[in-house]
């Protein structure tokens, strides 16, 4: 079989510079474009190089529609309404599209749903098997604990981080909430300031940390009276969500179209 013809966008990035390198690491699949905005001062630089992987002939470009043309898969990592668009974009190309892009509001990513009924769409919070790992963790502890266990998800991040809970934070409180069979939009607590009141049994709590050059770490708390158990995944390298990202990306390429999860990719649904 041929090697998978891999788009990035936001390629200049942190993840951006990452995908470039994991797509020049992996074995099948290849580097055919490299997008960022049209205000980028990365414009018609090489991606390999900005990626510290040396020259690899891939110009970054703002013109997505031409560099989607002819490719098999979009790897993006930007913001929300960037990815709506490069969903799009994806779609009308034939391209699976890999999404990490977190900061998403209620009901904002309807129109990825829409592209998945014509291409293979992956979307996660986190690209990491650890993590994906941990979320089935706290769903069965979730199932074996009742409401005498508080649950608390703590997340830190670098200080250029703009959204907050992360979509980590967000996927470990789902687990938990599938878990214990509750809604988490109708038991989430994001954030607490002043006479706030006692606790309510039955919620999930979420506290965020910012600062200096944290990758990513967190940690759900099952607190009970007189004892507590804590699930903890720490993230040391970028380079392995976006690994994560290409592994996907190789999945996707032989599946029907569909909206689907890290899990799906890692056969944690089986
Ligand atoms: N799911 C996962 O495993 C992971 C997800 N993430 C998520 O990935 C996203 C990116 O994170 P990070 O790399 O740290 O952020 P960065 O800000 O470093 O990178 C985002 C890139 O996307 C570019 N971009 C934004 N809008 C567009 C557009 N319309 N067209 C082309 N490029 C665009 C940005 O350009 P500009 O600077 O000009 O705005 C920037 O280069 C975040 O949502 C983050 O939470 C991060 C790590 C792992
Ligand atoms: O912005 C980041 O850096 C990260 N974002 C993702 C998130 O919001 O959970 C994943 C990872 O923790 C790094």
């Amino acid at each position: 079989m041929s090697e998978m013809r891999l788009v990035v966008v936001g390629a200049a990035g942190r993840m951006g510079r990452a995908l470039v390198r994991a797509v020049v690491e992996a074995k099948g699949a290849t580097l055919v474009a490299a997008v960022e905005r049209s205000e980028s001062e990365a414009l018609g630089k090489d991606a390999g190089e900005l990626a510290g992987v040396g020259p690899l002939g891939v110009v970054i470009t703002d013109d997505a529609t031409a560099a989607f043309s002819g490719a098999d898969g979009v790897l993006d990592f930007t913001a929300p309404q960037a990815t709506i668009r490069f969903a799009k974009l994806a779609a009308e190309a034939g391209a699976a599209h890999i999404i990490g892009t977190t900061g998403w509001s209620d009901g904002e990513d309807a129109p990825l749903h829409v592209a998945a009924s014509s291409i293979p769409l992956v979307k996660s919070g986190n690209m990491s098997l650890g993590v994906n790992l941990l979320a089935a963790l706290v769903k069965k502890a979730a199932e074996a604990l009742d409401e005498e266990f508080d649950i608390e998800v703590l997340e830190m991040h670098h200080k250029h981080k703009v959204d907050a809970p992360s979509g980590t934070a967000l996927l470990l409180g789902e687990a938990a909430a599938e878990g214990r069979g509750i809604d988490l939009g109708e038991r989430s607590v994001r954030s607490r300031d002043g006479i706030t009141g006692a606790r309510d049994a039955g919620d999930i709590g979420f506290a965020t940390l910012r600062g200096g050059s944290v990758i990513g770490e967190h940690s759900v708390i099952f607190a009970g009276e007189g004892e507590r158990i804590e699930l903890t995944h720490r993230a040391e390298d970028r380079q392995l969500f976006a690994n994560g990202a290409v592994k996907a990306a190789l999945w996707a390429h032989r599946q029907p179209p569909g909206f689907y999860s890290m899990a799906d990719v890692l056969g944690l649904n089986d």
